[in-house]
């Protein structure tokens, strides 16, 4: 299990708890693997060879996966997105960016990070197919088959792997995580602080809350002095706080 720290949610500091689905390791071994298993493939074609990286996702694995290639090729870049900031695919699979060059009589190799639903890939392939490529095969670092909705030959296959969401070595979850240099699963729920903090933190909290309430209702002419804040504006007091500390965070 591995455990780092996550920016910020709010007022307190977000901590994410992921288990190791494919090492860092693992991932170098089989793209080496692969790079090989591509050289091999196209070692007697006398064509130009394009390698298609669909955007965002596969960045990471296409740049590793090219330095393997010995294969003189150039790189081409695509956008489509099915998934928007979820976990589910739309299918709804829009091109937001087409390719830079042409692919007529080229051999053509689309590189994803992952193939899910196969709704993404069939919706490019169909694309692609149009414009009179040589050849055009697919390599994927991931699949899940089980998921798979349409089907799809994959010539290039790193892993297959069960019906779980991922993230990591380009894969995101809102966009995050794609660094991660390893593919994981999110164990816990991202929660702000370890429980200590969160339990200090929320004591601390309530006390400032009373206190504001307290001191705001004497100032304010509500309480007299002597009595203090009962319990509602209390917590009416410490969402007075979090909402100036939140304010003044925002403009630091
Ligand atoms: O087989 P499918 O069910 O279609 O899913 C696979 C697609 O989903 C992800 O893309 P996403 O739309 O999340 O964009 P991204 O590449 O920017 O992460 C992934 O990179 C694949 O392109
Ligand atoms: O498991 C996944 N993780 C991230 N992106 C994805 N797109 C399809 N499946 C996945």
């Amino acid at each position: 299990m591995i455990t780092f720290s996550a920016g910020k949610r709010g007022y307190l500091p977000m901590t994410v708890q992921m288990s190791v689905m494919i090492s860092t390791e693992e991932i170098q071994a089989k793209v080496k693997e692969l790079g090989a298993q591509i050289d091999a493939h196209y070692a007697n074609s006398d064509k130009e060879l394009v390698l298609i990286g669909l955007l965002r996702g596969s960045v990471i694995f296409m740049a590793d996966l090219c330095r393997t290639i010995s294969k003189p090729h150039e790189l081409d870049f695509m956008t489509v997105s099915s998934y928007g900031g979820g976990t589910v695919s739309s299918r709804d699979v829009k091109i937001l960016k087409d390719l830079d060059g042409e692919i007529r009589g080229k051999d053509v190799l689309v590189i994803e990070d992952i193939i899910d639903s196969g709704n993404t890939l069939s919706k490019v392939l169909e694309i692609l197919e149009t414009r009179s490529p040589n050849s055009i095969e697919l390599c994927t670092l991931v699949s899940k088959p089980s998921r798979r909705e349409i089907e799809l030959d994959v010539k290039f296959l790193g892993f297959n792997v069960e019906d779980r969401f991922i993230v990591g070595y380009g894969l995101d979850y809102d966009q995050k995580y794609r660094h991660l240099p390893f593919i994981g699963l999110i164990a816990r729920a991202i929660h702000p602080g370890d429980d200590k903090a969160g339990f200090i933190v929320t004591t601390l909290l309530g006390i400032a809350g009373s206190l504001v309430a307290t001191y705001g209702g004497r100032l304010l002419g509500l309480y007299s002095e002597g009595s203090a804040a009962g319990f509602i504006a209390s917590v009416i007091g410490a969402i007075v706080i979090l909402f100036i500390y939140n304010m003044v965070t925002k403009k630091t």
